[in-house]
């Protein structure tokens, strides 16, 4: 450990306490999340408008792709420890990932296909087998680098460098959220630009070209600071043989399962017969790790419900901001902001004060609080739902129609529906009514998904005698016959002018729409060209606009935020502390496994999910986690802390006197021998592991 200590100091400069090699690594992280996170922003609407494909195909392959980002840490993490080192792997599989990107932009470039050049792609095909080779090549190369970069990182930090340890994961994590506030603004704004050799269209290609270039400077800016790391070597196939030696010891458990073998304290000790017991402690390290990560992929089910649930959410909510008018999905990039203030808040005032205080805060506790954040977030986000639901529409039951009763006469008139009282209603107005009995089929008119949440429905009724024609500066609606309706139009929200013509004679009615809101116009008999024709049309909300305030999602995202920065920025820094110095980049993958099966879940809650009330189903989340987290902290308790690194140095201590002590004496029993070292190495270990949750 010394030896390495003094090359990890040798190799870089110190500044302020940190070796100088740090701020490599975390531009590279920048730079990597920015690429990632950007490409991803626009992918959705890639498929959707480039490659024409429908809403379904295109989330079901976006999701796919988010969750194989997930799973390719495990190889990317094999590799590293078993073969090539982390430093090589993270060069290669960036050279990989940076052919993916560059493959994603040049996919999206129509021009290549457009023989004919109408602005369209001949060739569909093309388009689509690059970008899935592009995809494939962005996942492995995101997914493989991802576990090795960040122990990579932690590698660089000597044995009494906890303090600056846990700080470099806090910086490694504000790098992670910089990057992606960053490029989840930017790369949309450079999709909507108009480029093209031959026709002008959205510019795909310089929406994933700058994330190309983002990862090709990510490499450069990585290889610069070379000369000055620490890489530890890797030692063999580690992971080949972790798995042959807990299949032994699963087969030598088996073969001894008679009450006659004296019992040992834990099943891996069956393999000490034929392995090395340094690498059964390191397996039994690993394990008891993953073991403790079973329950955590609930969090992420929760966290991940953020770009679906609650954005669909805030598609029933007013996003007026003043001078601001936020996109549902604009909401989200709430979660990197808050990240950025949160962590230096927590570092340096939260964690600080409660140390203070006289409390041990372990890594264990704050992922225990940052679960349980999470689930006040959701609990937060029903009550957010029980306010929307109140301005909803009333839409009718499948036994139910709905009827809008309209009065286009100068008089009033008295109306009769089967199974109801008679109404009284008087002349130009609209009464809206939902029926019993089932008179007309059951039908509903209902404006669900956004395709811009900055659009709204009307459509007018002409209760004149005469035709009219209804346009805007920008549009026009068409004609419209004597009592009678037009379809349905959409047009941008806020302040519309229309103008109203017949013949040559028109005025014009203003009004004002509010976000998610529709309407219907009524054109009264009574208007009169050429005058003021304002109150001559009765404006009937089809449905209300959105009432409820975006910014009421704020308390939600604050929760689930101070969740993730307890929860996640801990379980980083916790995978690689608690990893034996052979396994850390595997560890690190483990941890981004619970997050790949946290998306898968949200995949399935999707499909399964039949839960009526949206906020029920924000309950039910919220309790799901509630009953996860007691199950962890269960088993958080009986966790004990190891430092992998005093264990490893005192096997090793114990082996080189074995060698010496067997030199002496040869021909000693080697059944003797083994079962004096498991006494000796429980003893060792049970020394290390002392300290609890
Ligand atoms: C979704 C945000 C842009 C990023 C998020 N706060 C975050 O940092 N992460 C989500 C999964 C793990 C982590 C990451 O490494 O991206």
């Amino acid at each position: 450990q010394e030896w390495e200590d003094g090359q990890r100091k040798g190799k870089s400069k110190v500044v302020c306490g940190y070796p100088l090699s740090i701020f490599f690594i975390v531009v590279n992280e920048f730079c990597e999340r920015f690429s990632y996170y950007g490409m991803r922003a626009v992918l959705v609407l890639y498929f959707k408008y480039f490659l024409r494909w429908d809403d379904d195909l295109a989330t079901s392959i976006y999701h796919t792709f988010v969750a194989l980002c997930y799973l390719t840490p495990i190889l990317g993490a094999i590799v590293a420890d078993s073969w090539l080192g982390k430093f090589k792997t993270i060069i290669y599989l960036s050279i990989v990932y940076a052919v993916g990107q560059v493959a994603m932009a040049v996919s999206a470039i129509h021009d290549i296909t457009d023989s004919d050049r109408d602005g369209t792609p001949d060739s569909m095909t093309f388009h689509i087998v690059l970008s899935m080779v592009g995809l494939f090549l962005i996942a492995l190369g995101t997914g493989g680098i991802k576990p090795c970069v960040a122990a990579f990182g932690g590698d660089q930090f000597g044995e009494h460098q906890d303090r600056q340890r846990r700080t470099f994961f806090s910086v490694f994590y504000l790098c992670i959220n910089g990057g992606s506030l960053l490029s989840t603004i930017i790369t949309p704004v450079l999709r909507a630009q108009e480029c093209g050799i031959y026709s002008k269209q959205k510019c795909y290609s310089l929406a994933f070209g700058v994330p190309a270039a983002l990862m090709v400077v990510a490499l450069v800016v990585f290889i610069i600071g070379s000369g000055m790391y620490y890489k530890a070597e890797p030692q063999g196939n580690i992971m080949l043989d972790v798995c042959k030696c807990i299949g032994f010891a699963i087969k030598n458990r088996y073969r001894h399962r008679s009450k006659q073998y004296p019992k040992r304290q834990h099943w891996m000790d069956w393999a000490e017969e034929k392995y090395d017991k340094l690498l059964i402690a390191q397996i039994k390290m690993v394990l008891k790790v993953l073991f403790l990560y079973i329950p955590l992929p609930m969090f992420w089910t929760l966290f991940d419900q953020k770009g679906s649930r609650w954005t669909l959410q805030a598609t029933t909510m007013d996003g007026n901001f003043g001078a601001l008018v936020i996109q549902p999905d604009q909401m989200q990039t709430v979660n990197p902001i808050l990240i950025l203030t949160l962590v230096p808040i927590m570092d340096s005032l939260i964690y600080p004060l409660i140390k203070k205080c006289g409390l041990n805060f372990t890594p264990l506790k704050r992922m225990t609080v940052g679960m349980l954040l999470a689930a006040i977030a959701f609990v937060c986000a029903a009550l957010v739902q029980i306010q929307i639901d109140k301005t909803l529409p009333t839409f009718p039951s499948t036994s139910q129609s709905q009827l809008k009763l309209l009065n286009m006469g100068s008089n009033s008139v008295t109306v009769k529906l089967p199974g109801n009282d008679a109404l009284i209603l008087p002349a130009a107005q609209v009464y809206p009514f939902i029926n019993n009995s089932e008179i007309v089929e059951n039908q509903a008119i209902t404006f669900v998904g956004f395709t811009d949440y900055f659009l709204v429905y009307f459509r007018f009724v002409n209760g004149m005698k005469t035709a009219v024609n209804v346009s805007t500066a920008a549009a026009d609606f068409g004609l419209i016959e004597p009592f009678y309706y037009s379809n349905y139009s959409q047009i941008k929200n806020g302040k519309a002018t229309f103008t109203l013509r017949s013949g040559s004679q028109s005025c014009e009615y203003s009004t004002n729409f509010g976000f998610g809101s529709s309407y219907t116009f009524f054109i009264h008999s009574t208007l009169v060209f050429g005058s003021n024709c304002q109150d001559s049309v009765t404006a009937v909300e089809d449905i209300k606009p959105n009432s409820v305030h975006m910014a009421l999602q704020i308390p939600q995202y604050f929760f689930i935020t101070a969740g993730e920065v307890m929860f996640s920025v801990t379980g980083l820094e916790f995978s690689y502390s608690q990893a034996p110095s052979n396994m850390k980049a595997v560890l690190q993958a483990g941890w981004l496994f619970t997050v790949a099966i946290g998306n898968f879940i949200v995949l399935i809650v999707a499909e399964l999910a039949k839960i009526p009330k949206q906020w029920a189903e924000y309950v039910l989340f919220a309790s799901l986690l509630v009953a996860v987290c007691v199950i962890f902290s269960i088993m958080a308790y009986f966790y004990t802390y190891i430092d992998p690194t005093e264990i490893e140095a005192q096997f090793k201590k114990k082996i080189n006197e074995d060698d010496e002590d067997d030199k002496s004496k040869p021909g000693k029993a080697e059944v003797e021998m083994v079962k004096r070292d498991s006494i000796k190495c429980h003893d060792e270990y049970d020394k290390a592991t002392q300290t609890k949750m």
